[in-house]
């Protein structure tokens, strides 16, 4: 037996006839199965992963779980395999358990943030938080696993196999705090349903991700399952009241028995935005803790920050850390990489930033919430990748027209199709905007026309670091260029 090694009735699972093997380790993919695994085989989107058990077993899985119907489905390939079987009607549900079980360790405080915009600010205000506390802490999320321990992530949710082994390694190698990101589609497939969580968070709701949930209201049950499901009920929900869909989630959580702690700007909430003056580089935040108003300096672009870090910090003080040291380390909060992140600054004062808004509602997003931030005009340098949505094109060209005063039109991971033919299209949208294909030339002449009170955002790209064109993968950094154009226009050293 390896260390990890359990048998199946130590995973909480129990096989048809009473068969208990030892169980090496997990799989959700018939391909990873090694020797003594347990194979998963859910329900897909596309197929039932009961069709890959005989690959499985070939492999040598020493037991399946699975549903009814994938045991059926399995029916053949079981019969002379000896492997032991695990039938449940939620067999994503019983492998949360079991990958919780098989790892056997979390940090000890784990929160959880969930809703449509928000989750990846306030995972990682929370871990900045606990940092700046002295706690060795993490986030996880579409960043990946950053912090006092590291690891890139596939999805914004990992699924529970990976979720777990690498929660258990986080807590051998003595990370105390994490805070995770909850995606609609993690929560539908429960793959948080093992992770034991103190509070959870829910920033806001609007439309999306409606090609995966069944409509508007599916989405929302989906989220809905952080506080329904997940959380326990002597855990604190920290919620964002400001919509009638937070005002439904404080509901559910206090029907849950849930101790909840509210924010936002509706008038009651326990933690409150009282007012909020924008300067280039970022605001100073009023806000109330019951009777008591602090006031604090926020290094963040957009009045929606504020709401973040209000929510990371009731995660932060749900997890028992006391306000008054929570709320002077405001000012210490960064951005996440790549989102709206203040790249450089002109010597006349001129801002540039770098945001990784690509789609046409981001994009509008991410201009309007600099505009209370500038004094003189918005300058806006993007383009639209080659090989995936097309439609999306004239739309992007007509949002930067409407939220920006001058746009340069660009070149952003052609792919392999003629970038000149990416840029027409979405001039369709923006006819008076200036055309550079080069990305490098664009964002040095963007930077060139930058008077005081000017701020430029360099959208698309973010936090990434390539510019893929055919096959090939650029070396280029919007954040790297960004430095390089102003130290070359201010005449500085780089
Ligand atoms: C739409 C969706 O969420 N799909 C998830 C689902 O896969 P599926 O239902 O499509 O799987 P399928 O292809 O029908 O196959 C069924 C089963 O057979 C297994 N299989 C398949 C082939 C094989 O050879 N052997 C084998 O065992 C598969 O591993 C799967 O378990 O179950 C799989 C196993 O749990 C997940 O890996 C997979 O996530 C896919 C890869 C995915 O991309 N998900 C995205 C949409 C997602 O979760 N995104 C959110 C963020 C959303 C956001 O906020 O933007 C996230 O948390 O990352």
């Amino acid at each position: 037996m390896t260390d990890q090694a359990k048998t199946l009735s130590a995973l909480g699972l129990t096989a048809g006839g009473g068969a208990d093997p030892v169980i090496t380790g997990l799989s959700v993919d018939s391909r990873m199965v090694k020797p003594g695994h347990l194979f998963a085989a859910l329900p897909g989107s596309q197929v039932h992963g009961a069709d890959f058990v005989g690959h499985a077993l070939r492999l040598g899985a020493a037991a399946i779980l699975t549903d009814r119907k994938g045991a059926r489905q399995a029916a053949g390939a079981l019969a002379q395999s000896g492997a032991a079987l695990v039938v449940t009607e939620d067999p994503r549900q019983a492998l949360a358990g079991a990958a919780a079980l098989f790892f056997g360790a979390q940090p000890e405080t784990v929160v959880a943030v969930t809703g449509t915009s928000g989750k990846t600010s306030v995972a990682s205000f929370t871990r900045q938080i606990w940092d700046m506390l002295g706690f060795s802490a993490c986030s996880l999320g579409t960043m990946g696993v950053q912090g006092a321990w590291s690891a890139p992530l596939a999805h914004t949710t990992p699924e529970p196999v990976t979720l777990h082994r690498m929660l258990s390694e986080m807590a051998a190698a003595g990370v105390s705090h994490a805070a995770m990101e909850a995606s609609s589609h993690g929560l539908d497939q429960r793959r948080l349903d093992g992770v034991t969580l103190k509070a959870a968070a829910f920033t806001n709701f609007s439309q999306d991700h409606l090609d995966y949930h069944a409509d508007f209201e599916a989405y929302f049950a989906a989220k809905a399952a952080l506080f329904e499901r997940v959380l326990p009920p002597d855990g604190v929900a920290v919620i964002n009241i400001d919509e009638a869909r937070g005002v439904q989630m404080r509901a559910l959580a206090e029907a849950r028995g849930q101790e909840v702690l509210t924010v936002g700007r509706a008038p009651g909430a326990d933690l409150r935005i009282l007012d909020q003056r924008y300067d280039a580089t970022g605001q100073m935040l009023r806000f109330a803790w019951g009777e008591a108003v602090h006031l604090t300096r926020l290094d963040l672009i957009g009045g929606f920050q504020a709401e973040n870090v209000l929510a990371a910090a009731g995660l932060v003080i749900a997890s028992g850390e006391p306000p008054d040291q929570v709320f002077p380390l405001f000012c210490g909060l960064k951005t996440v990489r790549g989102r709206m992140e203040l790249a450089a600054t002109r010597d006349n004062g001129a801002t540039v930033f770098v945001d990784y808004s690509h789609k046409p509602g981001a994009l509008a997003s991410a201009l309007a919430s600099l505009r209370p931030h500038v004094m003189g005009r918005i300058v806006v340098v993007f383009g639209a990748g080659g090989d995936r949505d097309r439609g999306k094109r004239p739309l992007m060209g007509q949002a930067a027209a409407q939220h920006a005063d001058v746009v340069y039109v660009t070149d952003d991971n052609p792919r392999s199709e003629k970038p000149a033919m990416i840029r027409a299209e979405i001039l369709q949208g923006c006819p008076s905007a200036i055309e550079v294909g080069d990305r490098a030339e664009a964002i040095l002449r963007a930077v060139d026309t930058l008077s005081a009170g000017d701020a430029l955002l360099i959208a698309g790209k973010g936090h990434e670091t390539g510019q893929i064109v055919g096959d090939d993968v650029f070396p280029f950094d919007d954040r790297e260029q960004a430095s390089v154009a102003v130290a070359a226009l201010d005449g500085r050293m780089t």
